[in-house]
């Protein structure tokens, strides 16, 4: 049974799973947390059972000695585990890269190169990976959060900025969380309900129009026009976009000249306000979904208006993007909010009939770790007979609920690589 070992490193946090592609099943995995801080903390799971330990953690070196000596401690062993390859995380992958690469000395150096780009995320990928190449001596495969948006059409990529200046620095819509929403898109195509869908309406799968709502800490939606990424919310950074956890997503650029030259910040400051400051917790006060809707269903009108923001900015997304697309067939929810919070998903919706959008409400508030269908209408299991639309009708769109698996779509790519 091969296994990879697939590691997310974040500027003060390593993230990591072993994985059994072939199953899909995580044999373990875990996270070390406050890397470089006073008070350290690692919690490796695996069969059900947890470990914590509490300590100082000073890099990301001494992280991954602590992950590999709690592998051997806890279980399970690598080695018995036939570990055969790593595979990265790699947030930002530029221009160079629009495919997983097996890293070698000059991938490193281009990931490198590219920080300037990505300074909060580049920077901890190059350590992981040199400090995974020193620990581990099996193949180790790059995977790019950039690499699914790396074909957008030029339409879509490109800023309306002066074109000398952005081709000299690199300034275009690069797009994150591509393995999520190509994870995502294509779990969605071969869905029984997708696919009975599309028969019904006598349609070739190339027409199939999704819309993806990646909704974590970090959020992100994409259009994707049969099985191809046409539109992104996030742009030269993972900045761009949604309301999230943290960051602000889409603002005036006129925000940061005024904050700088009339508010006495600094750069650093304003770059602070809006990746770590703002979003829900800027508005609301914590960046937690959970926290938050519990504090909205207590009255705290700070909250109830973060929250308002969040869904108003999903919906003109949505609708932007049908625009897009000429219409959506499918639209999608994934990761920590889109799985679970119900609340957000009919949120998101409400409004949208205009576009055949709408969640049925027993269906939305049911709990399943499976790929479901939340809109009214029929089961998929007879979706084939009943979808078909009326005389001059529009169909109406599937509304999803996905699991995304970004650490099993890195293991069966890092797999294909070097297996
Ligand atoms: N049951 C839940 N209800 C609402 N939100 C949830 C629930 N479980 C997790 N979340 C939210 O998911 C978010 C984290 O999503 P996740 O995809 O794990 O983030 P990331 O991978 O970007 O760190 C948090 O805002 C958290 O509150
Ligand atoms: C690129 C990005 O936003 O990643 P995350 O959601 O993991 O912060
Ligand atoms: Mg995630």
């Amino acid at each position: 049974m091969p296994t990879v070992l697939v590691l997310n490193s974040g500027s003060s946090s390593l993230k990591y799973q072993l994985v059994d592609p072939g199953s899909g099943t995580a044999l373990a995995g875990g996270i070390v947390e406050r890397i470089g801080e006073d008070t350290g903390r690692v919690r490796h799971e695996t069969r059900g059972q947890e470990v914590v330990r509490e300590r100082p953690v000073a890099d990301h070196g001494t992280a991954l000695r602590l992950v590999l000596e709690l592998f051997e401690e806890a279980g399970p062993s690598l080695r018995e585990a036939g570990i055969v390859a790593v595979g990265h995380r790699v947030v930002h992958g530029g221009t160079s890269f629009s495919a997983p690469v097996v890293v070698d000395d000059d991938v490193v150096a281009a990931v490198r190169a590219l920080i300037p780009l990505a300074p909060l995320h580049n920077p901890a990928n190059v350590t992981g990976i040199e400090v995974a190449r020193e620990l581990l001596d099996v193949p180790h495969v790059a995977v790019f959060d950039t690499a699914f948006f790396a074909d957008l059409p030029p339409a879509a990529a490109t800023y309306a900025i002066d074109a000398k200046t952005a081709a000299e620095h690199g300034v275009r819509r690069y797009g994150f969380h591509g393995t999520s929403h190509q994870f995502v898109s294509s779990a969605v195509a071969i869905h029984p309900a997708v696919t009975a869908k599309l028969a019904a309406e006598g349609r070739d799968p190339r027409t199939l129009r999704q819309v993806v709502l990646h909704l974590g800490n970090g959020a992100s939606a994409s259009a994707v026009l049969g099985g191809r990424a046409v539109e992104t919310s996030m742009g030269l950074t993972p900045l761009e976009g949604l309301v999230m956890g943290t960051r602000s997503g889409d603002v005036d650029p006129g925000i940061v000249f005024h904050l700088l030259r009339s508010g006495g910040l600094t750069v650093d400051d304003v770059d602070t306000l809006l990746n770590k400051r703002s979003g829900l917790l800027g508005l609301g006060g914590v960046n937690d979904m959970r926290e938050l809707t519990r504090l909205v269903a207590a009255g705290d009108d700070a909250a109830r208006l973060a929250l308002d923001v969040y869904l108003h900015r999903l919906r003109k997304y949505v609708g932007a993007y049908a625009a897009v697309l000429g219409g959506i067939d499918v639209l999608t929810f994934t990761a920590g909010v889109g799985e679970n919070a119900a609340v957000v998903r009919a949120g998101a919706v409400d409004g949208l009939g205009f576009l055949g959008l709408a969640v049925d409400p027993a269906r939305n508030a049911a709990r399943s770790r499976e790929a479901r269908v939340i809109s009214p209408g029929p089961d998929a299991a007879d979706t084939a007979d009943t979808a078909r639309p009326r005389p001059g009708a529009a169909a109406p769109a599937l509304v999803m609920v996905v699991p995304t698996n970004e650490e099993l779509a890195i293991a069966r790519q890092t797999i294909a690589l070097t297996g």
